[in-house]
Order: C-alpha cells, then sequence, then structure tokens
C-alpha cells in the first residue's frame, strides 16, 4: 500500500519533516536513489568508500559474536501496538541533559571519518545540523574540532573524550570543545585499546598510522610544543606522541574527580555494560552512562548491549539518564530501546554508510529516514507523543 500523506502527522507540525515528508519527497526521487534499507544501503557504501574504509568501518572484534548478539538481543523483543487513539499527530521531541533534541537520537561519536568521504566529520555536522540531531563529535575526528563545529553551525553538539596521559593536552581538548560550543562530555571508558579486530588486522590498516583521526592532537598547540619538528614536517613522531598519548590503560575511577574540575557541564560514562559500574558512575557524580558494546567492536562475546541495559535501567534508570547504542538500525529499535529504560539512542555504522554513499545529503537521508520510521512506528502503535513510550509495549518473543 502506497504510505498515505497526512498533512500534520510531522513532528513539530512542520510540512517538512517526519514520516510524511520523507516518504513525499523519497517519491519525488529528490533523495536520489538511495536505498531506506541500512543492509543495503551499507552494501552500496561498500562499493563506494572501497573495501579497505569498508573493513575499518564493519570492523567488529573477534568473530562478530556480540556484533550479532546486539541484533538478536532487540530482536527477541515484540512491540505491541495499540488502536483506535486518533495518533495521527506526534511529537518526538525530547530535552536530555539540557539539549533539545527533534527526537531521542543522537548521531554516536564515530572517528576517523576521512577515511570514508572526503568532508568526515564536517559532513556528517553539517546534516546532522539541518535536522538538529545532536552529533557527539569524537577526538579522533580526521578535522580539527573547530573546523567540524564551524560546519555546524549553531546545532546542539556534544564532545567525546578519549582521554589523552597528558593532563595539559586534556585539559586543551576539553577547552577547544567548550569554546566550540560542546555542551556534554562523553568520556569512553571501553576503549583503553581497540579490540581484537580481524578485518583490521588482516589489512594491516590503521588509518590513525597515516595521520587520519589525529587532527585533534596535530592540531593542538599543547601537543604541538612538545614535538621538535611540526607533525606537517615529521608525521612519524605525531602518530608516535599520539599512540602514547592515548595509552589509558593505566585509569581507573580515581582519575574521574579531576573531570568534574575540568568540565564545567554534564559528564557521561560511554561504554557501561555492568550494573555495578552503572551505580559507582552514580555515586562517583556523573551525570549519566550510555550503556554500550561499541557496536561489538571491542569485546567479542561481550553481553548484549539490550541485554545489559535492562538490569542498569533497573539499578540507576530513576537517578540519572541512560542512554543507549549498539545495534540500532531502525525506528522500532529506538522504541524497544526506550521502553527497556533508555532515555536516547545514539546511531554509529548506519550514518557512516550514508556518510560513504553520500557525504552530507547521505547522512541526512538516514537520520531523515530513522527520524520518518520512527514517527511512523510510534503512531502505528497507538502514541502521541514519544514521551508515553514505556515498559507496557513490548513482550518477549515466545
Ligand atoms: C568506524 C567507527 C569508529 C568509531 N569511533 C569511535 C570513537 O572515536 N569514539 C567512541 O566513543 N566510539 C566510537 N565508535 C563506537 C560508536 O560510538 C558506537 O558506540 C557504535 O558504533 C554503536 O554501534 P552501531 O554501529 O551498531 O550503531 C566507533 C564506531 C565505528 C563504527
Ligand atoms: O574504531 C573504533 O571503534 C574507535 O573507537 C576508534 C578508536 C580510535 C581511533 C578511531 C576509532
Amino acid at each position: 500500500m502506497r504510505p498515505a500523506v497526512v498533512p500534520g502527522a510531522e513532528p513539530g507540525g512542520g510540512r517538512d519533516g517526519g514520516h510524511a515528508g520523507f516518504v513525499r519527497r523519497l517519491f519525488a526521487k529528490q533523495e536520489g536513489h538511495w536505498p531506506t534499507d541500512p543492509r543495503a544501503l551499507e552494501e552500496l557504501s561498500r562499493v563506494r568508500m572501497g573495501a579497505t574504509a569498508a573493513a575499518y568501518v564493519a570492523g567488529s572484534a573477534g568473530a562478530g559474536a556480540t556484533e550479532a548478539a546486539n541484533r538478536a538481543a532487540l530482536d527477541r523483543w515484540r512491540l505491541v501496538p495499540r488502536i483506535l487513539t486518533g495518533s495521527t499527530v506526534r511529537s518526538l521531541a525530547v530535552d536530555l541533559l539540557g539539549t533539545h533534541m527533534p527526537a531521542p537520537v543522537l548521531a554516536a561519536p564515530v572517528g576517523v571519518q576521512g577515511i570514508v568521504h572526503p568532508d568526515g566529520e564536517r559532513a556528517t555536522a553539517r546534516a546532522c545540523a539541518e535536522l538538529g540531531v545532536p552529533f557527539v563529535t569524537s577526538t579522533m575526528s580526521s578535522t580539527p574540532i573547530e573546523e567540524v563545529a564551524a560546519a555546524g553551525g549553531d546545532s546542539p553538539r556534544w564532545f567525546q573524550l578519549y582521554w589523552p596521559n597528558s593532563d595539559e593536552i586534556a585539559r586543551s581538548f576539553l577547552a577547544r570543545a567548550r569554546a566550540t560550543g560542546h555542551t556534554v562530555l562523553v568520556v569512553t571508558v571501553d576503549t583503553m585499546s581497540l579490540g581484537w579486530r580481524p578485518p583490521i588486522l588482516d589489512q594491516s590498516f590503521l588509518p590513525m598510522l597515516d595521520g587520519v583521526g589525529t587532527a585533534m592532537f596535530t592540531s593542538d598547540p599543547v601537543f604541538r610544543a612538545r614535538l621538535t619538528a611540526t607533525p606537517e614536517d615529521d608525521p612519524r613522531q605525531a602518530v608516535e606522541m599520539w599512540d602514547r598519548e592515548l595509552g589509558t590503560a593505566g585509569r581507573t575511577w580515581d582519575d574521574l574527580a579531576v573531570l568534574r574540575d575540568w568540565w564545567s557541564g554534564p559528564i557521561l560514562l560511554k561504554g557501561v555494560l555492568h550494573p555495578a559500574d552503572a551505580r559507582h558512575a552514580v555515586d562517583a557524580g556523573l551525570d549519566g552512562i550510555i550503556v554500550s558494546n561499541h557496536g561489538g567492536r571491542q569485546v567479542d562475546g561481550a553481553v548484549a548491549a539490550l541485554d545489559a541495559l535492562v538490569p542498569i535501567a533497573r539499578e540507576i534508570g530513576d537517578d540519572v539518564p541512560v542512554l543507549f547504542d549498539s545495534g540500532i538500525r531502525n525506528g522500532a529499535d529506538v522504541i524497544k530501546a526506550l521502553a527497556l529504560g533508555a532515555d536516547a539512542v545514539l546511531v554509529g555504522r548506519p550514518y557512516v554508510h550514508g556518510l560513504g554513499v553520500g557525504g552530507a545529503a547521505g547522512v541526512r537521508h538516514v537520520f531523515e529516514g530513522l527520524l520518518a520510521d520512527l514517527d511512523l512506528t510510534l503512531g502505528l502503535l497507538g502514541l502521541h507523543d514519544i514521551r508515553q513510550v514505556g515498559p507496557d509495549l513490548v513482550v518477549p518473543a515466545p
């Protein structure tokens, strides 16, 4: 059946947003011929970006058991629609940690986007800004944070920290993030080293060794002052110092206290999977957590992110926001995560595939499609407002 175009059914009432506007544009072919199915888009992006970059983006740990488990866990829950609620006018917008968002969906921090498309993170920032979707800028961006932020104009943005060993460099990063309008600090704590990733090991390709993804470092005045030659003149030395700086193996809970002095806004820990760690984060005064197994890229055999969400939301869900990522691919996935206790979700690989096929327009295609699907699914479930999503909406599959 051809989808109904329902005027006023868009979030916020705007004629161009939401499900109806997306479908109207898609049918008018203004979006090109990019697939809306995430797997088909991934296939197409593999052709466009090339096998090496595609393998890095796909790059799960080990045999991919955890990446598969992330999907299987989402598929083990089923939604139970309600009927005859007149849910033609809907609202997806939420406010979280001082950030207004058109839907509880953010662009996850993804480094080295320069291997995927020449415009890299700047394209992602621009696309997110056009939609109002918050972008979490990675420490491993391929262009300096100032350029990424400039591409995003005055749109909402958060900063993801891979914590350098040197306090002075870490403080410089945070000062730059603050100066460029990043309001929330996301500290990733599941990556003291990259996981065992056969696709990356087997092609001996690590973008950072070629200086892609180290721009935050090589553009940093404190980092540069420690080199005996500029990164432009001696890239090798810069890469070696980057490598020494990101050896964060020694970080412990005790280290977190200093972040409070260095960062005045909310701080989240990303990569929490154990309820006791979630409780520890709350007790340590953090403002929230992101339940994530890094999209299955770190510990192969790690618990599926959704299976970790349920006990964690039970433990701390009433105290602080709990965000979620790893495996979200469509509107129903977003609703399942919210129903099981998440306040918002992050999406990683799907928008990177969009970047690969069409730069900023491709990223926009992915987020517009996801938000349209979410809007439609919410309506078909009989709800008017995303904030109505609760545990009564899901049942375990038999
Ligand atoms: C190519 C790539 C690079 C990533 N880089 C970072 C990063 O720099 N910092 C970080 O915290 N997470 C990084 N992640 C993990 C994402 O933030 C997110 O946790 C993950 O992609 C979510 O799973 P999904 O891809 O299934 O949506 C990266 C993921 C990918 C695919
Ligand atoms: O590949 C990743 O998952 C990731 O988090 C990362 C870490 C360092 C540099 C680039 C990406």
